[in-house]
């Protein structure tokens, strides 16, 4: 029997409610208990007092305002349906208000008698034990590294040590001596002496090439005579190969490059022929065209007019990269990487894909030791900056990573520039030697000093884009003076000869014409009338033939190239653990904030309106808390994620470039790059997300925010490269950020996507990962909440839809991955529009 005195007695003002729809057997509704209640006595609402009012309106409870009115469970006790009193929360459990059951608490998890909220420590055991590991992998990795070093240093030591020992035998390691126990005085002996017979410091091949009494010619017809670092570099090229004819000739007639936008051709009626065996030096004023001529030569740049031939056969020149090398100004090499690592990582992308390990590992050892950069291998190359090893040994292993994938030819842009006289000295040593093993070598060189100038074999002297000179070295001055310049009599022929094609003529001819135009025009003359510096030898079909084959056997799978670039790209971040850890700590840091900022809520992120019949219960409607939630996780991983991604991915486009010119497979580069970044990911968001998740203890799993966070993680890994591909190295981690808040705020909290769907926006905030990632949050977090609240009506307040965290998950991931194939894109597209 209903009873309006329930309300009187409480001394509310008002009419009392029938809430009766609601009773059935087994009592009020889920999360409320009505302790008065019978199928005779109905439950009843009563028009609140003014405190009670307030109360509701700040989102507490408050006392029942009548006997008959239902009453919602209070945190830390549940009320199973029917219950006329609610019951403690029992230990390892914990009951959220309105729970009718009370919920397991994690394995981690110490929960008291009466505990509100799953206070997980297990993650936070997880994250240290994670922790621990990779601080022990990082301290074993370093200390094996540091044996390694140490071990042949201590070697060397022992070995200098004098040990006195009975009979003749002086002079030993301790090895040495333990065999001279064990296997008696005479043995022993026989080890000693072999043990100290003077060191043999091999000679290098180059060093044996640049011997006055060495006939390349023979020597190379001979390679029994070669030393035995170049014989095998030799044998590791032909088997490379596929012969003993390394070379390429290149034969080029009325060579033109005149770009859309220029009115007048960059170079132009450019012939001759450069033909394997002999050095070569490019020369001429700034803007003369010297570049452009090699590029062109190379098939970088495509001519747009005359002819370029290969051994004779006339084609597209591209075709050729993977057997041409070319050593840029500036050394672009990895700083993180050793020396070794980096020659290493070019031998085994660029060899042929039949070589074995062993074969690759052989190849880069003689490689190394050829260019005396043995004693240094193992040491990092270091920044220009920052320098590890010298000037000199950074060109060496800029030469070297070209080397090392045996091309037939190779072109250097100024490789002595910035070096020192002895450092550029070695460096053109190197270069003859290399063209005497026969390889076709071109060198654009600045200024060069006598000593470089005479190491050259052939020149080609270009001014105004046009030929000024082909032919040996050694005749270029009586070339000049024939033409009426007369060279001082001490002085280097060289810086003559470059102030004459640079228009300064006069100083050489004071009588007649100096200018650059004329002297174009008498090498037109000239050359009309005789053969230019030689001509191309040709190769025959079968030749031909083995060459192609050759350049279709080079380079590695293109699934191995993704693992060595995969590889090489976890040594870098290995090498640069500084950042690692930073973002690791500065994750742990934001999850840390964050958490803090909502901890007070103690896990009750959402209040909504009650299920009917008993809304009129409700208090204070909270729907903003958890997409305010996602928002900070959206902004906090933003700053964390964005620095790094733009570090990753932007700091390399000149590699990228140098690597695409030379044939590497740009899809594996990118591939490789972006797989090496999901333990990185993975390690950050474990961080945030567990220190965020012990102070929030939201609704959501720790394994469903573990996911959403992580996705959200790469998107903005996946927004950082693309920022890092369209702005200055410098400004990148700024922008990132900036764009990084951008997505994390148009998250569709506010203004909500309701909202911006009556602007006609809403693809706009549907394109960003924060509505997806706030979408995840909301589902997860409202929910386990459906019995208790209106949830529908937040869902047509704020937008979201509700039970679709699958598809936000895959939403995430397609956003991300649509970022990184557009960052992919524009590095293709940046790739190509440099070429031109
Ligand atoms: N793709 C291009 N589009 C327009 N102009 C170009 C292009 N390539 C080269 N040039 C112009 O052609 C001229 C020759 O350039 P190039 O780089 O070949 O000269 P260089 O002799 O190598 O000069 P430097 O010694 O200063 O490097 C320059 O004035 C350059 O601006």
């Amino acid at each position: 029997m209903v009873t309006n005195s329930s309300c009187y007695q409480a001394g509310a003002i008002g009419l009392p409610i029938q809430t009766a729809s609601s009773w059935t057997a087994t009592g009020c509704s889920l999360g409320f208990f009505c302790p008065n209640n019978t199928a005779e006595a109905l439950p009843e609402y009563c028009p609140p007092l003014p405190d009670c009012q307030v109360a509701r309106l700040s989102g507490l409870t408050c006392e029942p305002q009548g006997i008959l009115e239902p009453v919602i469970c209070t945190a830390g006790y549940y009320c199973p349906k029917g219950a006329k009193s609610m019951i403690k929360c029992p230990a390892g459990h914990y009951c959220p208000q309105g729970s009718y059951t009370p919920s397991v608490c994690g394995r981690g998890a110490r929960c008291s008698e009466g505990s509100v909220q799953n206070l997980d420590f297990l993650p936070l055991v997880i994250l240290i034990i994670v922790d621990l590991l990779l601080v022990s992998v990082v301290v074993i990795i370093g200390c094996g590294s540091r044996l390694k070093k140490w071990r042949p240093r201590q070697q060397k030591r022992s070995n200098r040590k004098t040990y006195t020992l009975p009979g003749r035998v002086r002079g030993s390691n301790y090895q040495e001596i333990e065999a001279f126990r064990v296997q008696g005085e005479e043995e022993a002996d026989i080890a000693m002496e072999a043990a100290f017979a003077p060191p043999q410091r091999k000679r290098t091949g180059f060093e044996e090439i640049m011997e006055p009494e060495f006939d390349a010619e023979q020597e190379l017809g001979d390679t029994g005579k070669l030393s035995s670092d170049l014989q095998l570099f030799v044998q590791s090229m032909s088997k490379c190969i596929g012969g003993e004819r390394f070379g390429l000739n290149f034969e080029y007639r009325d060579l033109k490059f005149q770009p859309d936008k220029n009115k007048k051709p960059v170079l132009s009626q450019v012939s001759g022929c450069i033909n394997s065996g002999s050095l070569w030096g490019v020369m001429g004023a700034s803007g003369a065209g010297k570049s452009t001529f090699v590029n062109v030569l190379m098939g970088k740049t495509p001519h747009t007019g005359g002819e370029t031939k290969v051994n004779g056969v006339a084609g597209n020149m591209s075709r050729f990269k993977k057997i041409i090398g070319y050593v840029p100004q500036d050394d672009i090499v990895l700083p993180e990487l050793t020396v070794r690592e980096n020659i290493l990582h070019s031998a085994r992308i660029r060899l042929p894909y039949t070589w074995t390990e062993t074969e690759i590992q052989n190849h880069v050892d003689i490689l190394i030791r050829c260019l005396c950069l043995d004693h240094v291998q193992n040491s990092l190359v270091g920044s220009t900056a920052a320098p590890v090893i010298s000037g000199g040994q950074r060109k060496r292993v800029s030469i070297g990573i070209e080397l090392a994938a045996s091309p037939s030819a190779i072109f250097l842009d100024e490789p002595t520039s910035g070096l020192d006289a002895t450092s550029a000295a070695s460096i053109m040593t190197t270069l003859k030697a290399l063209s005497r093993l026969g390889i076709t070598v071109v060198t654009i060189i600045h200024q060069p000093r006598q000593e470089i100038f005479d190491s050259l074999d052939s020149l080609v002297l270009l001014g105004a884009g046009r030929m000024i000179y082909q032919g040996p070295q050694v005749h270029m001055q009586p070339y000049f003076e024939q033409l009426g310049f007369s060279f001082p009599n001490h002085g280097n022929p060289a810086d003559a000869m470059g102030d004459i094609i640079a228009g300064e003529g006069r100083l050489y001819k004071p009588h007649g014409d100096a200018s650059v135009q004329g002297l174009i025009e008498n090498w037109h003359d000239f050359s009309s009338s005789r053969d230019q510096g030689g001509s191309s030898s040709n190769i025959s079909m079968v030749e031909m033939a083995s060459l192609n084959a050759t350049i279709k056997s080079r380079g590695a799978r293109w699934y191995l190239q993704i693992y060595f670039c995969f590889i090489r790209s976890i040594i870098q971040q290995f090498r640069l653990q500084e950042s690692f850890w930073f973002e690791m700590g500065t994750g742990a840091m934001a999850g840390g904030l964050i958490g803090l900022s909502e901890e007070s809520q103690k896990g009750e992120n959402f209040r909504g309106i009650f299920n009917e019949p008993y809304s009129l219960l409700s208090s204070a409607i909270d729907y903003t808390s958890v997409p305010e939630m996602a928002l900070l996780v959206g902004l906090a991983i933003g700053l964390t994620a964005a620095p790094s991604g733009v570090k990753i991915f932007g700091e390399e486009k000149l590699v990228y470039w140098r690597e695409a010119a030379a044939g590497h497979n740009r899809f594996a580069y990118y591939m490789g790059k972006v797989i090496s970044t999901i333990p990185r990911m993975v390690f950050a968001n474990l961080h945030f997300t567990t220190v965020f998740f012990l102070l929030t203890t939201p609704r959501i799993s720790w394994f469903a925010a573990f996911a959403a966070n992580l996705l959200y993680f790469y998107c903005i890994y996946g927004l950082a490269s693309c920022i890092s591909m369209v702005c200055r190295r410098d400004d990148g981690p700024l922008l990132a950020v900036i764009a990084s808040l951008i997505v994390g705020v148009l998250n569709g909290m506010s203004p909500t996507l309701e909202r911006t769907s009556t602007w006609h926006v809403l693809w706009l905030w549907r394109a960003t990962p924060g509505t997806w990632l706030a979408e995840a949050y909301f589902t997860e977090n409202l929910q386990p909440l459906e019995y208790l609240y209106n949830i529908d009506g937040a869902v047509t307040h704020l937008g979201y839809h509700l039970g679709k965290y699958s598809l936000d998950m895959w939403v995430l991931l397609a956003l991300g991955t649509v970022y990184r194939v557009i960052a992919f894109g524009g590095l293709r597209f940046m790739y190509r529009h440099k070429q031109r």
